[in-house]
């Protein structure tokens, strides 16, 4: 039977990337998803903010919603220190499958753990299963009309503290307009757009991040 695209794309990194080297693979994903067929990644363009963000936050604890394939996770745990945790969740097992062999190749494993299931079932359990007092960094890249239930959540469950930073995907384009609104008018947040393009297109799309005020 046909293979599938997360499994096209896995292979482009097992032929063009080098085991071991994080930077070989965001760029083996990046040159598939550019050249051979398009994938749902954050991408080259957005990616240098998402590292930019990284980069200025230096989190010890980071939540992504959303691994795909893991080309954001391996983008985002090749910038950490070496005892940070990034906890990646992931809806859909045949992703899961397929970003657990690319985090592999990369060799981010130490930094990344990977859970299959739902944001709704899991965040409310992220401080017992993981000893985590507060997230300094969430990369929301997931269904977009759950980046706002998803945000309360993690707010109720006491997971930010003052200067805990939320990062959205997409907030243009396919968009989260109910979750912009919501960052944007709560004198929690203090909320900054970041223009670019959806992934390898020329479609305008951006980042959103917010600063929790606590
Ligand atoms: O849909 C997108 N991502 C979400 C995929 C499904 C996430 C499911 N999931 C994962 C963890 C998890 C935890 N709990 C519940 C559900 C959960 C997405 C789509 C596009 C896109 C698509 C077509 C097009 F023509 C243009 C753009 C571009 C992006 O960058 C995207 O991110
Ligand atoms: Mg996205």
């Amino acid at each position: 039977t046909r293979s599938t695209r997360p499994q096209r794309l896995l292979g482009a990194v097992q032929k063009s990337a080098t085991r071991g080297d994080p930077c070989s693979v965001v760029n083996a994903i990046d040159q598939f998803c550019r050249h051979t067929e398009w994938a749902m990644n954050v991408g080259d363009e957005k990616g240098c903010i998402l590292d930019s963000v990284v980069s200025e936050v230096n989190p010890a604890t980071v939540l992504e919603l959303g691994t795909y394939c893991g080309y954001s996770t391996v983008r985002i745990a090749r910038l950490l220190p070496p005892h940070a945790k990034l906890i990646t969740l992931e809806f859909n097992p045949d992703f899961a499958a397929i970003a657990r062999q690319v985090i592999a190749w990369a060799g981010m494993e130490e930094k990344v753990h990977l859970v299959e299931g739902a944001s709704g079932e899991w965040i409310p359990k992220i401080k017992e299963q993981f000893g985590v007092k507060a997230l300094d960094l969430v990369f929301l890249d997931h269904w977009k009309d759950q980046y706002l239930p998803d945000t309360k959540l993690i707010e109720e469950c006491g997971l930010l503290r003052k200067g805990s930073v939320l990062l959205a995907d997409n907030v243009i384009f396919p968009g989260a307009p109910q979750y912009l609104e919501y960052v944007r008018s709560s004198q929690q947040y203090e909320s900054q757009y970041f223009k670019s393009h959806l992934e390898y297109t020329k479609v305008e799309d951006g980042l959103e991040k917010s600063v929790f005020l606590g």
